[in-house]
């Protein structure tokens, strides 16, 4: 199993991501392309980084009918990239056409991932405002296992989860955790997080770091900082 940091890159501009990115010289690190990327740039910046050697997360989240996400599915297949998502919310039934559009493509995959609960949603909203009225951990377990019962190879959950989705839906089924913060930084609108050691103790595979990299004021040394507390722990 690869583990690895994923640079989230929330920039609203091809060229705000290229200036980051160039920062980094001849490394090139795992990136994340999201829906405001996505959407102000289209798949040109996906191809652009795929050829510049970025391995490539497209977070678009699909959320929608399993028709529609089956076909949004084989667009995305042709994109190489090698990770995508959608939102475990959409049901089983859903999951399993996203599964369906991305086997268009012939030879590797991506990885298909489903976001279980958002990092950014804590206990009180799940209740007050989503009207789930069970405990996180045990919500995050329902939609692994539902993932895991589509066919889909992993989940987006919280560090929080990760050990408990890994001992659910075996070692081998993938934990992508946002909501990682150093110790020393702002959590912003992130409610359930944890360091990036800490989230390597708990077995996380994927870390997705956005602004406490991309907003340091070094983001080579916050990126190296990262990766030598996510990967000198092992499980
Ligand atoms: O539950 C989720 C799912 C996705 N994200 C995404 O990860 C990054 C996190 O960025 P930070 O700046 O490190 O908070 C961001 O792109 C989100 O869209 C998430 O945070 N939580």
């Amino acid at each position: 199993m690869s583990k690895d940091v994923i640079i989230a890159c929330d920039f609203a501009s091809k060229k705000d991501t290229l200036t980051f990115l160039d920062r980094f010289g001849q490394v090139r690190p795992f990136v994340k392309i999201g829906m405001e990327l996505f959407y102000s740039e289209g798949p040109d910046i996906v191809r652009e980084l795929k050829q510049r050697g970025h391995q490539i997360f497209l977070d678009l989240k699909l959320h929608d009918i399993p028709n529609t996400v089956e076909k949004t599915c084989r667009v995305l297949a042709n994109l190489d990239v090698d990770m995508v998502n959608v939102h475990a919310a959409g049901t089983i039934a859903m999951m399993q056409a996203a599964r369906r559009g991305l086997s268009v493509k012939q030879g590797k995959q991506p990885l298909l991932i489903a976001v279980t609960q958002l990092t950014s949603t804590d206990q009180a909203a799940l209740e007050n405002e989503l009207d789930i009225h069970r405990d996180m951990q045990d919500v995050v377990m329902h939609y692994a296992q539902n993932a895991k019962a589509a066919g889909l190879d992993g989940v987006v959950c919280s560090p929080w989860e990760a050990d408990q989705v890994h001992q659910a839906c075996g070692a081998d089924f993938v934990t992508v955790t946002p909501g990682i913060r150093f110790a020393s930084s702002q959590k912003d609108d992130q409610k359930r997080i944890m360091t990036p050691g800490q989230a390597a103790r708990v077995g996380c595979d994927y870390i997705v770091v956005g602004r406490p990299i991309t907003q340091a004021q070094d983001p080579v040394a916050a990126y190296q900082e990262c990766v030598r507390e996510f990967t000198k722990e092992t499980r």
